[in-house]
C-alpha cells in the first residue's frame, strides 16, 4: 500500500473509533488504561529490549547525548508511565459534563456540554514515554489519535502501541482508537496534517523545521507545542539559596527538554553575589557561559566562558550551554523575556510579592512561576497524570496540556416545544 493510502486507511478507522470512543463510558475508559499499566509493567524487559535496538541504531548516527537521554525508556521511565496511566484513571471523566444552564426569557434552557474533540493528530519527538502519555489522555477523553513518534524511537513506539491496543481490546474498546504511524517516512506526516475529513486537530511537538512545514502545508487546525526558550530571572530582592538552587536545576536537570531555562536573568543589584556561586556549580557540569559583558566581568575566570552574541537570546540549546544577561531591574527583565521567550515557562526568583505579582501578570508566557524550577511545566507535575506536550500556542490550550485541554464545549438546549418569534 502507498503512503496515502496507508494514511487514508489509518484516517477512515481512526474517525470510526473516535464515534465509539466519544460514547464510551467511564468504566471501560478507565478499565483500558488499568490494563495498559499493568501490561506495561509486565513487558518492561520488552519495551528495554525494544528500546536498546533504538538506543544502538541512533548512538550509531550520532546522536547527541541530551537527545539520547530523551529516548531512554529507563526502568524509572517505564514505572513512570505506569503511575502516569493511574493518575489519569483517578482523574475524574470531563466528557458530557453539563455546566452553565441558564434558563432564558423565551423558556428555554441553555448550557455547555464538555465533548471530545475528535481524532487527534500527533506528531512528536524521539520521546517513548510520550506514546502512553498521549495515548492514555486521549482515551480518556473519548478520543481518538494517530501517533506519528520521531523516527529514532520506532521499535520503542511499536512495542507500546501492541500493549495499548491490547488494553482497548481487553476493554472491549475499539483498538484504533489508538494507532501510530508504523512509516518513518515523513511523506505520512504531509499526508495527516491534510485529511481534515478524518482528523479534526493536529498537535505537533517540535522544533522549527517541523512547524514550518506545517504552517505551509497543514489543512488541518493546529495547537503548537514549539520549543522551550525559557528564562529564570533572578531579582535583587531574591533569596540567594533558592536563587542557587533554582537556576541550577532549572539548567543542570535535564538538558533536552523544552521547559529547561535557556538564559538567566540577573539584577545588577545581586549579580556579584549570586553569579560566582551559580558558575562554581555550573563548571562542575561542564556547563558553557555564553554573557553579556556585565555578567563577563563578574565572572572572568570562570573555565567555560564565551560573549553572547544577539542570536543567543532567541537560541534553544538543548544541550549544557546558558545566555547569561545583567539586567537592570525587574522592567528590563520582562522586557527582555516577552522580546525572546518562546512563551513557554518562565520563572521569577524574589522574596518582594509586588514584584512577583508583576511578573506573573505581565509576562506573557504558558507557564509563569515564583521561586521554582522551570522543570516543573510538566503535565505529571502539575497533577494532569500526564499531558499531550506544551502549548506555547494562545489559542484553545496554553502550556500542559491534559484531559480538558482534549475537549470542547458544545452548546445544548432543553425546550419544552418553544418556537422563536
Ligand atoms: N512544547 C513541547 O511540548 C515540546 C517541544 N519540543 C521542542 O522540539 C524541539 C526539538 O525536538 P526534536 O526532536 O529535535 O524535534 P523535531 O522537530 O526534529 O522532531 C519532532 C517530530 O517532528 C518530525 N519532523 C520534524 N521535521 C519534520 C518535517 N519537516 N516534516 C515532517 N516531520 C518532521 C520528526 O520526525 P523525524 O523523526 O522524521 O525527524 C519528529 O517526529 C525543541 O525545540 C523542543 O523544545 C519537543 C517536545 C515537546
Ligand atoms: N514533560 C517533559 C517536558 C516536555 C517535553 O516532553 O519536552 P521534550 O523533552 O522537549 O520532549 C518533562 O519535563 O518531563
Amino acid at each position: 500500500m502507498d503512503i496515502k493510502h496507508y494514511m487514508n486507511d489509518l484516517g477512515i478507522r481512526a474517525r470510526a473509533a473516535s464515534r465509539a470512543m466519544a460514547k464510551a463510558d467511564t468504566a471501560a475508559k478507565n478499565k483500558a488504561l488499568s490494563l495498559i499499566a499493568v501490561a506495561i509493567k509486565r513487558e518492561a524487559a520488552a519495551l528495554r529490549a525494544a528500546n536498546e535496538l533504538d538506543l544502538a541504531a541512533a548512538k550509531a548516527a550520532g546522536m547527541e547525548a541530551a537527545m539520547l537521554d530523551r529516548l531512554t525508556l529507563s526502568d524509572k521511565a517505564i514505572a513512570t508511565m505506569a503511575e502516569g496511566l493511574e493518575q489519569i484513571v483517578s482523574l475524574a471523566d470531563p466528557i458530557g459534563e453539563i455546566s452553565n444552564m441558564k434558563y432564558r426569557p423565551t423558556g428555554i434552557q441553555v448550557g455547555q456540554m464538555r465533548v471530545p474533540l475528535g481524532v487527534i493528530g500527533i506528531i512528536y519527538e524521539a520521546r517513548p514515554n510520550v506514546t502512553v502519555d498521549a495515548a492514555g489522555l486521549c482515551i480518556k477523553s473519548g478520543n481518538a489519535t494517530i501517533l506519528r513518534g520521531g523516527s529514532e524511537a520506532i521499535h520503542c513506539n511499536q512495542a507500546l502501541a501492541k500493549l495499548v491496543k491490547e488494553g482497548l481490546a481487553g476493554a472491549g474498546l475499539p483498538a484504533d482508537a489508538v494507532q501510530i504511524v508504523e512509516t518513518t517516512d515523513r511523506a505520512a506526516v504531509g499526508e495527516l496534517i491534510t485529511m481534515p475529513q478524518y482528523v479534526d486537530v493536529i498537535v505537533p511537538r517540535g522544533g522549527k523545521g517541523l512547524i514550518a512545514r506545517l504552517m505551509q502545508e497543514a489543512t488541518v487546525p493546529m495547537i503548537k507545542h514549539l520549543d522551550g526558550i525559557c528564562h529564570v530571572y533572578i531579582d535583587d530582592k531574591a533569596d540567594l539559596k533558592k536563587a542557587v538552587d533554582v537556576a541550577f536545576n532549572a539548567k543542570c536537570h535535564r538538558y533536552g527538554t523544552c521547559n529547561t531555562m535557556e538564559t538567566l536573568l540577573v539584577a545588577q543589584g545581586i549579580a556579584a553575589q549570586v553569579l560566582p556561586a551559580l558558575a562554581d556549580l555550573y563548571a562542575g557540569k561542564q556547563v558553557e557561559l555564553r554573557c553579556d559583558d556585565a555578567a563577563a566581568a563578574i565572572l572572568a575566570g570562570y573555565p567555560h566562558l564565551a560573549k553572547a552574541t544577539q542570536e543567543d537570546w532567541s537560541t534553544e540549546y538543548l544541550a549544557p550551554v546558558l545566555a547569561v544577561k545583567v539586567v537592570a531591574d525587574l522592567d528590563e527583565a520582562i522586557t527582555h523575556i516577552n522580546d525572546y521567550s518562546s512563551k513557554h515557562t518562565e520563572s521569577i526568583i524574589t522574596e518582594d510579592y509586588s514584584r512577583a505579582l508583576r511578573f506573573l501578570r505581565e509576562v506573557d508566557s504558558a507557564s509563569v512561576m515564583v521561586n521554582a524550577s522551570t522543570r516543573f511545566a510538566d503535565g505529571f507535575e502539575y497533577g494532569l497524570g500526564a499531558e499531550i506536550g506544551i502549548s506555547n500556542d494562545k489559542l484553545h490550550a496554553r502550556g500542559p496540556v491534559g484531559l480538558e485541554g482534549l475537549t470542547s464545549m458544545k452548546y445544548v438546549v432543553f425546550g419544552h416545544g418553544e418556537v422563536r418569534q
